[in-house]
């Protein structure tokens, strides 16, 4: 009998609020691929890298904080926190209380827009950062992660 391989590591894409709405919601900040097709493009980079990519998304605070809770569970997260970045410090707190490490991601370039989206209140507590590259921005987290899993990275 072949031997029990090991669980492959899991990891969390988690969205934010309004981004359910990605693909139809101004298009000129956020582009045209809908979070289905995001889900799927980084299932599909998680398989090939090796891990399990579990998606959710909420519009509501304290069930982002469950999800991030979930992670305990898991091996790391991939988080576009939406708005909740901007002033969330019970998203801060839960991402704090969870070892598995965290990047945040921001399809549009925050630092290119409204003054208040300069400042996030949940990176201080991520393993990186991403904003401006698009949907693509999702899949370069998601290397990240699984470069911090690995050990390959720090
Ligand atoms: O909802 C969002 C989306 C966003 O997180 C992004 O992906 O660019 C940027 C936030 O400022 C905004 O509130």
């Amino acid at each position: 009998m072949d031997a029990p391989r090991a669980a492959r590591p899991t990891v969390l894409l988690l969205n934010g609020p309004n981004l359910n709405l990605l693909g139809e919601r101004d298009p000129a900040q956020y582009g045209s691929t809908t979070l289905a097709d995001v889900e799927k493009r980084v299932s599909a980079l998680g398989a090939e890298l090796g891990v399990d990519v579990v998606c959710a998304q909420s519009n509501h605070e304290g069930a982002l904080v469950d999800h991030v809770h979930s992670a305990r569970a898991m091996d790391g997260i991939v988080f576009n926190p939406g708005a909740y970045a901007h002033y969330s410090i019970a998203l801060r707190d839960a991402v704090d209380a969870v070892a598995a490490p965290c990047v945040e991601v921001h399809v549009s370039n925050v630092y290119a827009r409204e003054p208040f989206r300069h400042t996030s209140v949940t990176a201080p507590v991520m393993r990186g950062s991403i904003s401006g590259c698009g949907v693509h921005g999702y899949e370069l987290a998601l290397r990240h992660v699984v470069s911090l899993i690995s050990g390959e990275s720090r």
